[in-house]
């Protein structure tokens, strides 16, 4: 559990081959879930207020992360769908389509319009600087419009810093800026989907609380997209639990305080 009230309680899920790959080559999505463990995961998202991912999974996947492989709820209760998990992006350049199924799919009632976490381009003076800063704000604040227009939410939250002497590096979000923004937001609980960096950065930061993982008895090679190449820290894990779905091996884990 985290240990106070300002971030969301975090489970870090994702689905990987027996080579601890997520992805095929060039990031291609694969199905590496079968029947039963894609079921869990949607039970997972049902229990959480928010599901989050970064945005090489958004533009790559065009997920729905929805809870559409649920039973339907029994008949005659005055329980008649399920919670849909608001979808969180981590999208620091608004590279989102205003298109994509997650903001189609709101206007359709089939899922929660998403959340898209951003950080305007900074305007640098002094040594730093770039002739083309206004430039790029402007097509930042012209994709956060047509975001916003089409159904989504623009957070901004600030973005992660190197060094407190350089300029803030504009590719990666500060994830403890991030999980306090959503936790003022009313965000309780949040599962955290991928891909590949962000994976690695919420472990390296230690900000998970649960580990889900599910291994697929599959192999994929060494041109699939791993997450363990590029973990800076390694946390130590506390096992928790291993269940058997389908021909899928699910292990609990949860990060040894
Ligand atoms: N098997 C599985 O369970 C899953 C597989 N995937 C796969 O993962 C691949 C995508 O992974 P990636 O390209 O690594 O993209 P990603 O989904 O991890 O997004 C990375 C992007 O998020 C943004 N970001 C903002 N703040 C960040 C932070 N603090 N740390 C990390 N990223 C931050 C950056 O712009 C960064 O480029 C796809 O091939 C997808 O199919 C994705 C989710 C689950
Ligand atoms: N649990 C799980 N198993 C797999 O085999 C997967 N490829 C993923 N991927 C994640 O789920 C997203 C797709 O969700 P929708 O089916 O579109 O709702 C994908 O973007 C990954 O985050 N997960």
């Amino acid at each position: 559990m985290p240990s106070d009230n300002t971030r969301p309680y975090v489970t870090l899920t994702f689905a990987q081959s027996i080579d601890a790959k997520i992805a095929g080559a060039g990031g291609r999505q694969l199905s590496l879930s079968g029947e039963e463990s894609m079921k869990m995961t949607h039970w997972m998202r049902t229990m959480h207020d928010g599901i989050l991912i970064g945005v090489g999974t958004a533009v790559n996947d065009n997920p729905q992360l929805n809870v559409r492989l649920l039973p339907f709820p029994a008949q005659n209760t005055h329980f008649r769908h399920y919670h849909h998990p608001r979808p969180i992006v981590l999208d620091p350049h608004l590279r989102l389509s205003p298109t994509c199924k997650l903001i189609d799919n709101a206007a359709k009632g089939v899922g929660v319009a998403p959340w898209v976490i951003s950080a305007p381009p900074p305007k640098i003076e002094g040594f730093f600087a770039s002739e083309d800063d206004d430039e790029k704000l402007q097509r930042w604040g012209a994709r956060r419009d047509a975001l916003q227009a089409a159904g989504a939410t623009v957070i901004l939250v600030e973005p992660e810093t190197i060094h407190p002497d350089l300029p803030p590096a504009t590719s990666n979000l500060s994830l403890r800026a991030v999980l306090r923004s959503l936790r003022e937001k009313g965000i309780r609980s949040v599962m955290v989907e991928g891909g590949a960096r962000v994976i690695q950065s919420f472990l390296s930061e230690r900000l998970v609380d649960a580990l889900i993982v599910t291994t697929a008895p599959v192999l994929v090679g060494r041109d699939g997209v791993g997450y363990g190449e590029g973990l800076e820290q390694i946390p130590s894990l506390e096992y928790i639990q291993t269940e058997f779905l389908g021909r899928d091996t699910v292990v609990a884990l949860k990060l040894s305080s």
